[in-house]
């Protein structure tokens, strides 16, 4: 395909997408190995503003992470002969990884955190590109209300909006947000479409992601997830979750192949630790059932008893951290049950809250919290997948950041 040469239909217009965050209650880990995970979308989220060009250029802007990058599409083009148009999706190949990354020039710049950004970016778009034969001179900027690299799934979130915006744009999928309308979703089958391309920017972030965070960024609510199978939890009652990140770096590319060198290393011992792991996720779904029709408060005792119990597990298989102890102790102190989410490693941890813990033990954790140096804050869970959305009903301050202010 010539740079000048469009065989596929643009939409030419300016589009705003967003994708929520997720916690996993849990699994995490344990689903890259095909048991069961729950999680649910997070009331943060990761903004996307695309506007179309006119002078052939691609304008790449991640304010969350340092990143302003342009290219000219004749630069971009030659690479397309790396994405031949498959009908079925593949994994990235490393010779398409590398060859990007070079493209990228990023080796001798700041690091990790910019090249994965820019190498998923430039990987959905020329794959997307290859397949609609839609070359588009476009400028993004992306921008999240989650920390990066923190477990809260911000690398899933960025391949959704970027999945969203790309497919919308190149017409692989319709664009849903009519005339006069505030916010607006995609249907159920081009929400597939979007969660499976989100799935490959996953695969060039984290290398091998089990689908349990795209997932949930591009449907949201509440649901459990097993082998690629996405079953929705219809009846979770409203759960209070008290979230700590305790700003420890980590990559969840690197925690996820420890996990995997340990159980190659010693399978008899870690694979019978991802079974229970699994059991765990299915004793929690049963109890959060349960709830929906009995809200008595022994149903909090053992969702407590669960968390305990994974909490250990993930230190068993490699993923735990001092920093994540401590949330765990200074919860404790107060009768409060907290586990790692996500990758572990760092990131963030949850504590479950009761319905009736009172406000003064919820405030007495945030201080001891805080006073670790740790971020600490109570969160609504369970908001909407993927949406396409009209700037001005966004609120102001996420209107000034995509305005580039
Ligand atoms: N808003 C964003 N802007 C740019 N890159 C992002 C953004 N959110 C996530 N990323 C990319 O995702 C990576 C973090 O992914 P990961 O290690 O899986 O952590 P998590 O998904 O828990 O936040 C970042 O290093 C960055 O490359
Ligand atoms: C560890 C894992 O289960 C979740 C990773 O989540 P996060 O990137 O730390 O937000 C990996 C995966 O499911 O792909
Ligand atoms: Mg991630």
């Amino acid at each position: 395909m010539e740079a000048g040469d469009i065989q596929g239909e643009m939409l030419n217009k300016t589009l705003v997408v967003s994708a929520p965050g997720k916690v996993i209650l849990h699994g995490e880990h344990a689903v890259v190995h095909g048991k069961a995970a729950l999680a649910v979308a997070l009331n943060l989220r990761t903004f996307l503003r695309m506007s179309p060009r006119d002078d052939g250029k691609i304008f790449l802007q991640l304010p969350n992470i340092g990143v302003k990058l342009w290219w000219d599409l004749v630069q971009l083009q030659p690479l397309l002969d790396a994405f031949p148009d498959r009908t079925e999706l593949k994994p990235p190949t490393p010779e398409q990884l590398a060859r990007l990354k070079e493209f990228a020039g990023t080796a001798d710049g700041p690091g990790e955190i910019h090249d994965v950004a820019t190498v998923a970016f430039l990987y959905l778009y020329l794959s997307i590109a290859a397949k609609s034969g839609v070359l588009p001179s476009v400028e993004l900027l992306v921008w999240s209300e989650l920390p990066t690299g923190a477990g809260l799934g911000s690398s899933a979130a960025y391949s959704v909006c970027l999945a969203a915006a790309l497919l919308s744009e190149c017409s692989v999928v319709g664009y849903p947000l009519g005339e006069g309308q505030s916010l607006a979703r995609w249907t159920e089958e081009e929400l597939d479409v979007i969660n499976k391309w989100a799935f490959q920017g996953e695969q060039v972030i984290h290398g091998n992601p089990s689908g349990v965070d795209n997932a949930v960024g591009t449907w949201g609510g509440a649901l459990r997830y097993q082998s690629g199978k996405i079953t929705p939890l219809k009846r979770v009652p409203t759960l209070r979750i008290l979230l700590t990140n305790t700003k420890v770096p980590r990559s969840t590319k690197a925690l996820v192949a420890g996990v995997r060198e340990k159980l190659l290393k010693f399978p008899a011992i870690m694979e019978p630790v991802l079974i229970s792991i699994d059991a765990i996720s299915r004793e929690c779904e049963g109890v959060l059932e349960a709830m929906a029709d009995d809200s008595s408060q022994g149903h909090y005792s053992v969702l407590e008893e669960l968390v305990d119990i994974n909490q250990h597990h993930l230190d068993v298989i490699g993923v735990g951290h001092p920093a994540l102890d401590r949330v765990c102790q200074a919860t404790a102190a107060l009768g409060l049950h907290s586990k790692l989410t996500g990758a572990g490693g760092g990131g963030c941890a949850i504590t479950l809250l009761r319905p009736d813990t009172p406000p003064s033990v919820v405030e007495t954790a945030v201080r001891d919290l805080s006073r670790c140096g740790f971020a600490c804050w109570e969160t609504d869970i369970g908001g909407p997948g993927v949406c396409a959305h009209a700037l001005p009903s966004l609120k102001a301050d996420v209107v000034k950041v995509l305005n580039g202010i």
